[in-house]
C-alpha cells in the first residue's frame, strides 16, 4: 500500500518508524564522465559505511545506461527537471555552470528531513554521518577561497582579499563597503528539503540577475542569515592546498573536492598547473583505488537484514549497502 494513500509520508512513516529520513544527495547531468565521478562516491560513502542511501538526481539527458550502472550501485535515482537562470548575458566563470541551477531542484527531495548534498567531484574519505544531527534551521557548509583565477573577476580577488585568511590583506570598507557576508562553496552542504523554500528559491532565481559563479551565489545570498561554516575538513578544496596550506591538515581531511583544473580524478593527466604536486597525486590515488576496488561494488555488499516493518520505508530508506530484497532494489 503506497503510504500516501493511507495519508502518511514517508517522513510521517520515518518518524513512526523512528528512523530519520535522512540521505546524501548529488547531482548527475549530460552523457559524458561526471558518471564515474558519482560511482567514485557511491563506493567511498559504502567503504566508510555510512547508513544512508545516496539519492541521485538525474537530469533528463542522463541515459539509461548511467542510470542502470548508478542503480546497480545502490543509488536512488530521480529524474529532475532543468532550472534555467533568467535570460542574462552572464560569462559564468565555467559556461557549463549554467546547467548547475539545476542542482536546486533537489529542495523537492522532502521525504528526507535533512540531506547532505555532495557534489560529482567529490569523494568521502571518512564518515560523515554525524553530520546529519546538526541543530535544524541552520545551512551548514565550508568557506570557499578567492584567491583562484576563477574569481578574478571580483572586487576580492582584485585586492587579494580572502576569507580564509582575512588578517593578510584588510577589506578597505571606506573604499569598497562593508566586507562580503561569509561565503561557502556549494560542492557539499547540509541542508532540509522544504517545499515553502524550494518555491522561494525559485521565485528568487527568477528575480535575480545570474553571476559568474551561477547557483553558488544564489544560494550564499538566499542563505546569507542561516549559513554556519563547517571546517575546511568537510570540503577540501583542493586550492587550499597551495593557497592557503595554513589551513590545511592533510591528516584530518574527511572530504575532498576535486574542483580545481585539471584534477577531476577520472580524466586527471597531470598536465594542468598544481596537477604534479604530490599531495595532489595521492589525492588522486586515493580515489582512483576506491573507484577500482571492486569489493565496494553494491553487489558485493548486498547485506540482508531483517526487514520486518515498513516495506514500503525501507525501500525508499534504502540503506546505503543495507538492502532489503535485492529484488525491489
Ligand atoms: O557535465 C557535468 C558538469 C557538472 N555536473 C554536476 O555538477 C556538479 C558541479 O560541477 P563541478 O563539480 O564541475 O563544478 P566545480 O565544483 O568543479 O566548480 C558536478 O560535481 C556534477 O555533480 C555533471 O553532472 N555533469
Ligand atoms: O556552479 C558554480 C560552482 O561553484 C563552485 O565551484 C567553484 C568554486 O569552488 C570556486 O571557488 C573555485 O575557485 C572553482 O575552482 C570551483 O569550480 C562549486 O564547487 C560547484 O559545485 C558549483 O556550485
Ligand atoms: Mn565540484
Amino acid at each position: 500500500m503506497n503510504p500516501n494513500v493511507l495519508g502518511v509520508s514517508n517522513k510521517g512513516l520515518a518518524r513512526a518508524a523512528n528512523l530519520p529520513s535522512r540521505a546524501y544527495v548529488t547531482f548527475l547531468a549530460g552523457n559524458g564522465d561526471y558518471v564515474k565521478g558519482v560511482v567514485g562516491l557511491a563506493k567511498g560513502l559504502r567503504k566508510v559505511k555510512s547508513v544512508y542511501p545516496l539519492v541521485v538526481a538525474v537530469l533528463p539527458d542522463v541515459p539509461e545506461e548511467h542510470r542502470h550502472i548508478l542503480i546497480n550501485q545502490g543509488c536512488i535515482v530521480r529524474e529532475i527537471e532543468p532550472v534555467y537562470p533568467p535570460e542574462n548575458q552572464t560569462q559564468f566563470a565555467m559556461a557549463y555552470y549554467v546547467i548547475n541551477y539545476s542542482k536546486l531542484r533537489i529542495w523537492e527531495f522532502v521525504e528526507y528531513s535533512k540531506m547532505i548534498y555532495l557534489d560529482g567531484d567529490i569523494q568521502v574519505f571518512e564518515n560523515i554521518d554525524h553530520l546529519f544531527d546538526l541543530p535544524y534551521g541552520c545551512f551548514y557548509a565550508v568557506m570557499d577561497c578567492f584567491c583562484e583565477k576563477t574569481w578574478s573577476h571580483s572586487p576580492q580577488y582584485k585586492i587579494g582579499y580572502c576569507q580564509q585568511c582575512p588578517d593578510k590583506v584588510q577589506w578597505p570598507e571606506e573604499e569598497l563597503g562593508p566586507k562580503p557576508s561569509l561565503y561557502f562553496n556549494a560542492g557539499m552542504f547540509v541542508f532540509e528539503p522544504s517545499l515553502p523554500t524550494y518555491n522561494d528559491l525559485l521565485s528568487t532565481l527568477e528575480v535575480t540577475p545570474p553571476t559568474s559563479f551561477a547557483e553558488q551565489d544564489l544560494l550564499n545570498m538566499y542563505f546569507k542569515e542561516i549559513y554556519k561554516p563547517i571546517p575546511n575538513k568537510y570540503n577540501l578544496v583542493l586550492a587550499m592546498l597551495w593557497r592557503h596550506p595554513e589551513n590545511v591538515e592533510i591528516d584530518k581531511v574527511k572530504v575532498v573536492h576535486y574542483c580545481a583544473a585539471g584534477s577531476k580524478p577520472w580524466r586527471y593527466t597531470g598536465e594542468e598547473e598544481n596537477m604534479d604536486r604530490e599531495d595532489i597525486k595521492m589525492l588522486i590515488r586515493k580515489w582512483r583505488a576506491i573507484y577500482h576496488d571492486k569489493s565496494l561494488d553494491y553487489k558485493n555488499n548486498v547485506i540482508n537484514n531483517n526487514n520486518k516493518f515498513m516495506p514500503a520505508l525501507s525501500k525508499a530508506r534504502g540503506g546505503f549497502g543495507y538492502i532489503t530484497n535485492p529484488s525491489a532494489a
